[in-house]
């Protein structure tokens, strides 16, 4: 178990259909993706986790020299291949600390001082809200959202009733919407086709 404020959970499990490749493996800039995602996380969060069921693929990631080694945990996939909202519930349930930064491995485009800045502002919410999430039209995105511990047992619930959605999942919840400028849902754009990668690195 894990303690600490804000840890960071990275989903680097899907099977990439779309893009036909492991997104979390593509670069931009010298980097992969999924790097690029932890560089991210690591300035907003006190601890880095990596979700994935292929642990190994990703290790190379602790023998970077701007990191320290081990400096990245891999937590277990409990369910392979059940989609992010399962993937999420597994990570809440090994990690101690109040809140979890979600995030998808294919966000090249993060920006960790409005992350941070969206992170700084959890301790003023009230207790019973059970998560602060980007929403623009009417949509949540919640592959960059901050879930607090005690939503584990309701989105558990919902997953429970046969629920895979998080649109669906966190309409029934308190939680607080991160409403969006134009600069902050520019770096929630993801990138799932080839024709997405190849525009992005033109
Ligand atoms: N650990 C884990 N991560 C997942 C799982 N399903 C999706 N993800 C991650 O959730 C994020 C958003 O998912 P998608 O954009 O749908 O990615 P994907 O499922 O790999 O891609 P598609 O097959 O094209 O839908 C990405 O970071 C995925 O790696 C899963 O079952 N387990
Ligand atoms: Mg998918």
């Amino acid at each position: 178990m894990l303690k600490n404020r804000l840890t960071a959970l990275v989903l680097a499990g899907g099977s990439s259909s779309r893009m036909g490749q492991d997104k979390a493996l593509l670069t931009v800039g010298g980097r992969t993706f999924l790097q690029k995602v932890c560089e991210v996380a690591r300035q907003c969060c006190d601890r880095v986790c990596i979700l994935t069921p292929w642990p190994e693929r990703y290790q190379f990631l602790n023998e970077l020299p701007s990191w320290g080694a081990g400096e990245i945990a891999f937590l277990d996939e409990l369910h392979p291949g059940e989609g992010p909202l399962v993937a999420l519930c597994d990570g809440l349930a090994q990690v101690e600390s109040e809140w979890v930064l979600l995030l998808a491995c294919d966000l090249p485009f993060l920006d960790g001082a409005i992350v941070a800045r969206w992170a700084a502002q959890l301790d003023a919410l009230s207790p019973e809200i059970l998560a602060s999430v980007p929403q623009q039209d009417s949509l949540w995105q919640p592959t960059c959202g901050f879930y607090r511990s005690p939503i584990l047992p309701h989105l558990q619930g919902f997953v429970a009733r046969g629920g895979r959605s998080f649109q669906r999942g966190l309409r029934e919840l308190p939680v607080q919407a991160i409403a969006l400028n134009s600069a902050e849902s520019q770096m929630l754009l993801n990138v799932n086709t080839p024709e997405a990668f190849r525009s992005l690195q033109n």
